[in-house]
């Protein structure tokens, strides 16, 4: 089972950071909710936790096993021309390759995808065509078909209704279960409350991470939201130096 060690990880675009040297370990088979204010970094930490954005400092450590990734609605083009099925397919492309051949026991894991997130007979329609709560259902069947055992969540629940949320939250429970290591960056702290084990808040910086009844306390999220007020998003390049780094 894989465990995530971040070392004093820096993040950042064109070299301005927008997370600074956190340092964390996220255990194997751990069920974690990021929190913080819209700008903290958090889906900035997945996209390096994925390996999509290196590090500008510090490093992660973590196995070479397979790591699925569900980013926030917001970033998939709903004008591309894609049917539910492709969509759901891509999901196999760790295991095949982007022009590998779909076959049809590869076609029934799809439908078998599909129905577990009530989507059947959805297999041909455009992605342009679903609602925000069918689309966020497809992007789950397509990380159920990675069958990876590092899941990333990116706001999975947000913009979508009580019934969809409820659903999806089970499939978020049987992949805990199953002993998977599941992070997702959620706004709704009651669902963090009542649902996710581990917490971890995130504003630029770590201010907390532990047991959600220790870590998500008022004086924490007011801090992070402190944190963030207080960041100036034009600074030039970090100027602490990595730790172990000479003065
Ligand atoms: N592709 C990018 N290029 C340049 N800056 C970026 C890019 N993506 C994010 N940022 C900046 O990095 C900082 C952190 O953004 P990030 O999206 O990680 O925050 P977040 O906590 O996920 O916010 P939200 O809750 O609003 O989704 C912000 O200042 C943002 O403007």
């Amino acid at each position: 089972m894989p465990t995530i060690v971040l070392h004093d990880l820096t993040l950042g675009y064109d070299r301005h950071p927008a997370v600074h040297h956190l340092s964390a370990t996220i255990a194997a088979g751990s069920l974690t909710a990021v929190v913080g204010p819209n700008g903290a970094g958090k889906s900035t930490l997945l996209k390096g936790i994925m390996g999509t954005l290196p590090p500008l400092t510090g490093h992660i450590v973590r196995d070479r096993t397979r790591i699925a990734y569900l980013p926030q609605q917001a970033e998939i083009d709903r004008s591309f021309p894609i049917a539910v099925h492709e969509l759901v397919a891509m999901g196999l492309w760790a295991g095949i390759g982007p022009f590998g051949r779909v076959t049809a026991t590869h076609r029934d894991l799809i439908a078998k995808a599909l129905a577990a997130v009530g989507l059947t007979g959805f297999e041909r329609r455009s992605i342009a065509a679903l609602s925000g709560g069918q689309l966020q259902r497809v992007l789950f069947a397509r990380v159920l078909l990675q069958d990876a055992q590092v899941i990333l969540l990116d706001e999975p629940f947000t913009a979508i209704d009580a019934r969809t949320a409820a659903d999806l939250l089970a499939i978020v429970r049987r992949w805990h279960d199953e002993g998977r290591t599941v992070v997702a960056v959620l706004h709704d702290m009651d669902t963090v409350r009542a649902q996710f084990p581990e917490t971890m808040i995130v504003a630029r910086e770590l201010i907390a991470h532990g047991p959600t009844r220790l870590a998500l306390t008022a004086a924490n999220l007011l801090r992070a939201r402190q944190m963030c007020e207080s960041f100036d998003d034009a600074a030039p390049v970090c100027d602490v130096p990595a730790k172990g780094a000479a003065a």
